[in-house]
């Protein structure tokens, strides 16, 4: 099967702008790009028209949550998958918080199974560190890998237990394999939901303070050059651990760092109140500094990747108000618009930077084959809307939930078709 992208834009990291070109996919890879000058002969093929639209390779979420199996009335691999597709996402890692947690060879092997019979787009499980997340036990990380598992990671909750960790990122190594960790120490949280910030000043809350993450940082980036292992940090979101992050890598140890889209344009002082729990998430919203310096560690290569941290809760569950309701809020569907709209509309990126955050950079921390527009890749691309803007609608978004802060933002950057391995996954209704 051959398919024609005709006439769209593709980034040119030479010539730092947008050429018009046609992309030609056959058997799942990419086959050939061409000038757009050129008449391509189309005959036999399936065309799509791209025509004054970005092309670019799919993007890839390292960091989600499908919330399948056990939480399917939040979302479940079906629908997250097609939530991701209409984000543009073409790859993305799902998270074990699931339950039964995703700390088996059995459970690994549903995810992976039920991707392949109901996803649309391709999905790669994470398993836990520890039985049931619960800091206590070890899994079983050579069945894990051997079921497919790509890394290791409690996501939801920190591991405590700084000689567990270290077992963890032991094991990891011997296997070749990442640890991915949500850094946060409980003993500096207790109960709180907003950071120690503005915010939580003026409505008198008892704040997470920026150490609670910082400090697993640190803590993990000495257990890493300890172990040699590959060592990711999970939702980057405090100046410190910018700062900690950055020193690991100018030592040389083996870290690579994630952060959300959330984390790059909102602060603890956007938060328009007490009653919508729509800004309840982990990582909360931290200071206006702390945003400046995880875009800052963005920027120069200290933080290797965006990631949505895609965390659909129930309108019921949110309803129950911040102080009660989950941490999490959804992502797919806002990523790209968001950041395009604040950081490459208005000139601080370019386009061609905000892309490699999302395709090449997740592709080489993860060493995964996709990522890259490039003759011979797997055909994995996202066709995008550059110059429509257009209001968020969370009713209308593919996913189960619609728990986003950003509802009614008028955003550029809309996808409209989303292909992967070959195959048109998802087009705009
Ligand atoms: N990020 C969140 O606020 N919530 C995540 C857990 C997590 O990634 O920490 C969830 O599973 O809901
Ligand atoms: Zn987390």
């Amino acid at each position: 099967m051959s398919v024609w992208i005709l006439n769209g834009l593709v980034w040119n990291e030479e010539a730092g702008t947008l050429v018009k070109q046609h992309v030609r996919t056959e058997g799942g890879n990419i086959a050939e790009i061409v000038d757009g000058s050129q008449q391509p002969d189309t005959a036999g093929s399936e065309v799509i028209d791209a025509a004054g639209k970005l092309v670019s390779a799919g993007f890839i979420d390292m960091h989600v949550h499908l919330r399948d199996p056990g939480f399917e009335y939040k979302e479940d691999i079906a629908t997250g998958t097609r939530s991701a597709a209409a984000g543009g996402f073409t790859t993305i890692a799902c998270m074990p918080n699931t339950r039964p947690v995703t700390d088996t060879a059995e459970t690994v092997k549903y995810i992976l199974d039920k991707a392949a019979n109901e996803g649309i787009v391709r999905v790669l499980p994470y398993a836990a560190i520890t039985k049931n997340e619960l800091g206590r036990e070890l899994t079983d990380f050579a069945a894990l890998k051997e079921a497919g598992a790509i890394g290791f990671t409690d996501d939801g909750v920190g591991v405590q237990n700084a000689q567990m960790m270290k077992n963890a990122m032991a094991l990891a190594k011997s296997l070749d394999m990442p640890v991915i960790a949500h850094c946060e120490d409980d003993s500096l949280v207790e109960g709180a939901w907003a950071s120690e910030g503005n915010f939580a000043k003026k409505h008198g809350l008892k704040g997470i303070p920026n150490e609670s993450e910082a400090i697993h940082v640190g803590r993990d980036a000495l257990l890493a050059e300890a172990t040699g292992v590959h060592y990711h940090v999970c939702h980057v979101s405090t100046e410190q651990s910018v700062r900690l992050i950055r020193l690991a890598k100018s030592i040389g140890v083996s870290i690579t760092a994630e952060v959300c889209p959330h984390h790059l344009v909102l602060s603890d002082e956007d938060i328009p109140g007490l009653d919508d729990a729509n800004w309840k998430m982990n990582p909360p919203l931290r200071t206006p500094r702390d945003v400046q310096a995880v875009i800052e560690g963005l920027e120069d290569g200290t933080i290797d990747i965006v990631v949505t941290d895609h965390a659909p809760h129930s309108a019921e569950e949110k309803a129950r108000g911040p102080q009660l309701a989950p941490f999490g809020i959804v992502g797919f569907e806002t990523a790209f618009p968001l950041l395009y709209t604040k950081f490459v509309r208005t000139g601080q990126w370019t386009l061609g930077f905000l892309l490699k955050r999302m395709t090449s950079d997740p592709a080489r921390v993860f060493n995964l084959p996709t990522g890259r527009l490039e003759v011979g890749a797997p055909a994995d691309l996202t066709i995008v809307d550059l110059e429509n803007e257009r209001e968020v609608r969370p009713e209308t978004f593919a996913s189960k939930s619609n728990n986003t802060p950003f509802g009614g933002w008028k955003l550029y950057g809309w996808p409209t078709a989303t292909v992967v391995n070959g195959k048109l996954v998802w087009t705009k209704a």
